[in-house]
């Protein structure tokens, strides 16, 4: 058994891919579900993974996105360095909310601690993709720049890597989680490759608009924005109660929303607290007369990310 030195604890907060209409370059990081990483430097270089949840996820560091994040880190830090890490997942593999990329910006984020902080933000951002090429098989960055930096990002671009931190004003995100499986692989293989010309640009008038609510603190253009007229009508038909979730919200009150990442979860945005439990019960009502099984969750945005505390 390797010899475990320091440890911290490392809060990764589940995140909302897309934001709708901002295919691969807005997301938002939620205060809740959060997943839990127990992580030591040890003597030995290298990187042993343990897990403390059911999901039967791997331990060889290439295959688990904690272990492909790190290994990228490894690769840059120009000292040997081994971790001891146990991941407790309370995010779903599979659900939409950014599961893997709370493993795999949780992992560098608690590395970087433990090393004295050598890299910034956008390094992290950069070693974390490699994660997210493990799970889905492209590089993207719209889970992992918020589970990092918190709040609402812009993935400008991602070669080279420019990440833009949005101001956005206070929200509850109510979520419902149905418990089927859709992995992004499948949910972007599904996608066309080619987009009509007046399908952009409603597209890119509903991001530029989205992106001025938030700035601007105005509730009414980010809920005429949440529209995605090209992502939206094609991965809607795996998800089972989706038109019904999305109409009934918006007749309760909700600013609008959509699909979470590649699904299966659904996410609305509201103003007030009590519109977001409304939504919710909505959400419960068509998931039990539908008889799927399924989760739901009422939070807020979280502005800090994912959060590091030192454990003896
Ligand atoms: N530590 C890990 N945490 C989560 N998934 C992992 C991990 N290591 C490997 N995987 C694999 O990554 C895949 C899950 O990633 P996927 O992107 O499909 O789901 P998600 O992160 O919940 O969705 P989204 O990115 O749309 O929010 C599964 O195939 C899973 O086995
Ligand atoms: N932007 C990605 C997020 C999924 O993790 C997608 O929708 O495929």
């Amino acid at each position: 058994m390797a010899k475990v030195l320091k440890g911290v604890q490392v809060f990764a907060p589940a995140t909302v891919a897309n934001l709708v209409c901002g295919f691969d370059v807005l997301g938002m990081a939620l205060q809740q579900p959060q997943d839990v990483m127990t992580m030591r430097l040890r003597e030995e270089p290298g990187i042993g993974i343990s897990h403390a949840d059911g999901y039967d996820l791997p331990v060889e560091p290439e295959k688990n996105v904690a272990g492909a994040s790190l290994l990228a880190l490894l690769e840059e830090y120009p000292e040997k360095a081994g971790f001891e890490i146990i991941i407790d997942k309370k995010i779903k593999p599979g659900s939409g909310l950014g599961s893997s990329a709370a493993s795999s910006a949780g992992a560098v984020v608690g590395a970087n601690y433990l090393l004295g902080n050598p890299f910034t933000k956008e390094d992290l951002v950069r070693f974390a993709m490699n994660g997210e090429k493990v799970a889905s098989g492209v590089k993207h960055a719209d889970n992992i720049a918020p589970c990092i930096y918190g709040g609402v990002t812009l993935i400008q671009s991602i070669f080279p890597l420019n990440i833009v931190q949005l101001t956005a004003p206070p929200m509850y995100v109510t979520v419902v989680h149905p418990q089927i499986e859709v992995r992004t692989s499948d949910a972007r293989q599904i996608l066309r490759k080619e987009v009509q010309l007046k399908a952009a640009i409603k597209q890119w008038g509903n991001i530029a608009g989205l992106v001025a609510g938030f700035l601007k603190n105005d509730y009414d253009l980010i809920g005429r924005s949440l529209e995605d007229v090209i992502i939206e009508p094609v991965r809607s038909i795996l998800i089972p109660g989706f038109d019904d979730v999305k109409k009934k919200s918006k007749d309760a009150g909700a600013l609008g929303g959509g699909i979470s990442g590649s699904g299966p979860s659904i996410f609305m945005l509201s103003k007030e607290e009590y519109v977001a439990k409304g939504v919710e019960d909505v959400m419960i009502d068509v998931y039990t007369r539908l008889g799927i099984e399924f989760k739901t969750y009422v939070t807020m945005v979280n502005y800090e990310g994912a959060k590091v505390q030192v454990i003896s």
